[in-house]
């Protein structure tokens, strides 16, 4: 599956913990990432990752676009809710495709466990259905 892996500059740290935390089933994917996050992520675990933009640049714009073409399987992006975000009418939109689209999607740790472990027990394989149409 195709997985985005996203942080806000406070959240990076958390997001690679957990990434390194479950990297024997991340490594099992395909991962794509905002330009900072995915080299940070790719750094500290070994792990290949797919860069787009960063988000302030237009990355987010670009995860948003690769959902609506039916490229994404599930997002993971942990946001700062305490920073404001000169890009955030570009967060707002990213997170928005994903309800568009059905896309599951953690915004915080707490999730993202619940999402990590359904994913590895085959839980989104219904997204490989959707591709196949
Ligand atoms: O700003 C971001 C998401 O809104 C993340 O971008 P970076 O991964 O380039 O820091």
């Amino acid at each position: 599956m195709n997985l985005a892996l996203i942080a806000h500059d406070k959240k990076k740290e958390t997001l690679i913990q957990f990434v390194s935390a479950y990297k024997l089933i991340f490594e099992k994917h395909n991962l794509y990432a905002t330009y900072t996050t995915g080299k940070k992520i790719m750094e500290a675990t070994g792990l290949s990752v797919q860069f787009v933009k960063s988000g302030p640049l237009g990355g987010d714009q670009q995860i948003g676009a690769m959902i609506a073409n039916n490229e994404i399987d599930l997002v993971i992006f942990f946001r700062d809710p305490l920073t404001a975000q000169p890009h955030e009418p570009d967060v707002s939109a990213l997170l928005r495709l994903c309800d568009v689209y059905n896309i599951p999607l953690a915004s915080n740790m707490g999730t993202a466990e619940v999402l990590i472990h359904g994913l590895e027990r085959g839980d989104f394989n219904w997204r490989t259905v959707l591709d196949e149409q």
